[in-house]
């Protein structure tokens, strides 16, 4: 099943760059369509205007509704479909979560909505709302100047995760925030050469014991989770004292 991706921007060449990288090799396989669209051929006055001072006052200025109802009439439809995805990049928005992405890789649908300025119309999350299923989600508590960047970012957490789309699915299951990596980061990683600029791999990992290398990697996955995420330890892990 082919999953169709559509980004509705006023600047849509920020999606060029889904046309390189494996990505590009999805697309070419038929488990991805990419749609870019300028929310300005939705407009109908000379200057193509999209914004508009907000209402009750306040700095910068707001996406006006009207385009984006135009848009989503013709790309998405005027009849009500739960099984389409809109998502709405927004500093307010939810976590986005390596959950949100697996939960999202099964879509068969999703429409990128990246506002710019201050944000968009709130009728028009509001809209979208009463016609398909809605995510509004934050990239994390940093503010950027518009969606496009989390549109990409979210669309290569989820495209990953598309069955058939990674080479070896194998390296799915030991990435930090996956299920099987009991919500702990990653361990360190090294290869060749064994020593290098007098720094040398651990002798552990060229040990060929099995064991040792699991549990070595296990308890550096619990030491870096506990001094840079205590927020995703809910338990004691078994934290080595
Ligand atoms: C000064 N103002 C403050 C409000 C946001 C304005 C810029 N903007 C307009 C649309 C829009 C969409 C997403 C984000 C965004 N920022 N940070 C994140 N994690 C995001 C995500 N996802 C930012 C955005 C700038």
């Amino acid at each position: 099943m082919t999953m169709r991706l559509d980004y509705l921007s006023i600047f849509p060449a920020y999606f060029d760059v889904l046309d390189i990288s494996l990505l590009g090799k999805a697309a070419v396989n038929g488990l991805v369509e990419v749609h870019a669209h300028d929310l300005r051929d939705w407009t109908h006055d000379r200057h193509r205007t999209v914004d508009d001072t907000p209402c009750g006052g306040g700095a910068g200025m707001v996406m006006k509704p009207d385009p984006w109802g135009e848009a989503f009439d013709e790309i998405i439809g005027t009849e009500p479909d739960s099984s389409v995805h809109v998502i709405f990049p927004s500093p307010s928005g939810a976590p986005f979560t390596q959950s949100a992405a697996q939960e999202l890789s099964s879509a068969v649908r999703i429409v990128f909505c990246c506002g710019r300025y201050e944000g968009i119309d709130h009728r028009v999350i509001d809209y979208a709302r009463s016609m398909w299923t809605v995510h509004e989600v934050s990239l994390g508590d940093y503010v950027l100047n518009g969606g496009e960047v989390a549109a990409l970012a979210i669309t290569e957490a989820v495209v990953r995760l598309v069955p058939g789309f990674m080479g070896n699915p194998e390296s799915l299951a030991e990435e930090s925030f996956s299920a099987g990596q009991d919500g702990l980061l990653e361990y360190p990683l090294f290869t060749r050469p064994v020593s290098w600029r007098g720094l040398d791999v651990p002798e552990v990992l060229m040990s060929g014991h099995h064991g040792r290398i699991a549990k070595w990697r296990r308890d550096e996955s619990v030491r870096l989770t506990c001094e840079r995420r205590p927020d995703l330890t809910d338990s004691d892990f078994g934290v080595p004292h």
